[in-house]
């Protein structure tokens, strides 16, 4: 039956929405009624329903078996608060424009919301409110006491200067400041918005009530930040690779390596899989790929793609290196490799990509983007055999290494690269040891390829969901 409504809805191409269908057919009368409730209250949010399908997919042993989470898990998935806001501002020519902002303050069961600030024309209530849910379960599986939350605005920070991006961000902030506080809502990076953002953020909410809070992280280490923050992520994605292939007793010396993105995470995704050994062959931005079979030239690369340089296009980076090709509107998928890294953005790796993928040779795929992998995708992996890793485990060095920012902070200390570097590994290990266990408990073995997906959102859901029973129904 559940094979018959994958191939009647692929058949007549329903769209995102109804993806689902084949999931529904799989699960238990409750857990389908919850996610009928979502898709009936707002249709239209095909990110946030794809983020919710996969976690209701995942609970279904959960809730059979503790049929108290129902209510629970039906309260998680409406957020606590959603905040939307007019960010107007001047460009250098003195022209003024309008954009959205948003917050979405997800879920502050565990502890005071946390989640980034995405700038970007993609940006809407969709994309935020996925993304907050993500985060929610994402901070869950940490052992950090942090809520989930994520915002940011459909502003494009392409081809902006300096001075345009500082007044966008006080404009931001302007609104932002009544939301959030150390107790309260700790926001950070994302698209768009690294360090340098961050710090015109912090600097007009000093301005806005003269406090100088632990309220915002990625700032710059001299002034409260914490070393290896913007490293975070994409470091700690390579070291949850590590796990995964060791329990296969592999390694990835000699591993080759398709990332996408060319941003903070993928750049230091690839920084630490060249220190490791791999070898990546490929990256990627909004406007093409490079493939560069024989391994990339890091100290070049990052040059170009520093955002003090405007990140220029990775075409540049052919001009110095002849053996590299740039593909025009070209997706780093269909090159030969072992392992798969998409850095980029939700949504990125399609059913096709997954097939160029699997021709192409590779067996695992470790998310560093949220959500990039669509639901068609995710089940060409689960054929063939593919084991997947997903972001909320795979990317959550970011917000465990903003974790402790905010610790270093508000202790005004500061630890070294070094013992940051160390914590982010055991930090690492520990996810994925959660994951594992969580799938094996509920009887989704290591074998099965999406059984980390299932372990993390049955590790991250209990964690929050046992909060959620003893604070009331709130
Ligand atoms: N920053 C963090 O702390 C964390 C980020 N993440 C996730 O990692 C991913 C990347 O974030 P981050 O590296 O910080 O962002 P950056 O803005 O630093 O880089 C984003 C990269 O992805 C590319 N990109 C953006 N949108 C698209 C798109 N629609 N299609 C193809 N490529 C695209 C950009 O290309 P171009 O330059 O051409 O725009 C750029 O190379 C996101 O999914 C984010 O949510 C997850 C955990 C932590
Ligand atoms: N964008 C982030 C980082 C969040 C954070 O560090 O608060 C993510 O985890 O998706």
């Amino acid at each position: 039956e559940a094979l018959r409504l994958q191939m009647a809805s692929k058949d007549k191409g329903l769209g995102l929405i109804d993806r689902p269908l084949y999931i529904k057919a799989l699960m238990s009368k409750s857990a389908e009624s919850i996610l009928e409730a979502v898709i009936k209250r707002d249709p239209h949010e095909g990110e946030f329903i794809q983020a919710v399908s996969e976690v209701v997919h995942s609970l279904e042993a959960v809730l059979s078996k503790n049929p108290q989470f129902v209510h629970v898990l039906e309260r998680l998935l409406e957020p606590e608060r959603v905040i939307m806001f007019r960010v107007p501002w001047v460009d250098d020519k003195g022209e003024m424009h309008v954009n959205r902002g948003f917050r979405v303050q997800f879920n502050q069961a565990l502890g005071p919301y946390k989640g980034g600030l995405r700038f970007h024309p993609g940006v809407n209530l969709s994309v935020m409110k996925f993304l907050g849910l993500e985060q929610t379960l994402k901070n869950g599986v940490t052992s950090l006491n942090l809520g989930g939350a994520m915002g940011g605005s459909d502003f494009e920070p392409k081809g902006k200067s300096d001075n345009e991006m500082m007044r966008f961000c006080q404009s931001f902030m302007e609104e932002l400041y009544r939301h959030i506080g150390p107790n309260q809502d700790t926001p950070c990076g994302d698209i768009g918005v690294g360090t340098r953002e961050i710090g015109y953020l912090f600097g007009q909410y000093r301005r806005l009530t003269s406090q100088y809070e632990s309220l915002l992280t990625c700032k710059s280490p001299p002034w409260g930040g914490s070393q290896l923050r913007p490293e975070a992520t994409g470091y700690g994605l390579v070291y949850f690779a590590k796990e995964v292939l060791a329990d296969l007793d592999k390694d990835l010396k000699g591993l080759r390596c398709v990332v996408s993105g060319s941003g903070k995470v993928a750049m230091y995704a690839l920084e630490k899989l060249i220190a490791f050994g791999a070898i990546p062959v490929s990256i990627s931005d909004s406007r093409g790929c490079i493939i560069d079979e024989d391994g990339f030239d890091f100290a070049k690369l990052s040059h170009l793609r520093d955002i003090k340089n405007h990140r220029k296009s990775l075409r540049e980076y052919t001009k110095t290196h002849s053996r590299a090709k740039y593909i025009d509107d070209g997706k780093p998928w269909g090159v030969k490799c072992d392992m798969a890294f998409p850095c980029a953005s939700q949504n990125e790796l399609n059913h096709s990509d997954a097939m160029a993928l699997v021709n192409a040779g590779c067996k695992i795929v470790v998310e560093g983007a949220n959500m990039p992998c669509t639901t068609d995708a995710l089940e060409v992996f689960r054929k063939s055999k593919i084991v997947y890793a997903p972001g909320k485990a795979a990317n959550a060095g970011g917000v465990v290494i903003s974790g402790l920012e905010m610790v270093q902070h508000s202790g005004r200390i500061q630890w070294s690269a070094d013992e940051i570097d160390s914590k982010l590994q055991e930090v690492m290990k520990e996810i994925y040891l959660k994951c594992k266990k969580a799938a094996n408990e509920f009887g989704i073995g290591l074998g099965s390829p999406e059984s980390l997906v299932h372990g993390a959102n049955i590790a991250a859901f209990l964690r929050v969901a046992r909060a959620m029973l003893e604070q009331g129904c709130v």
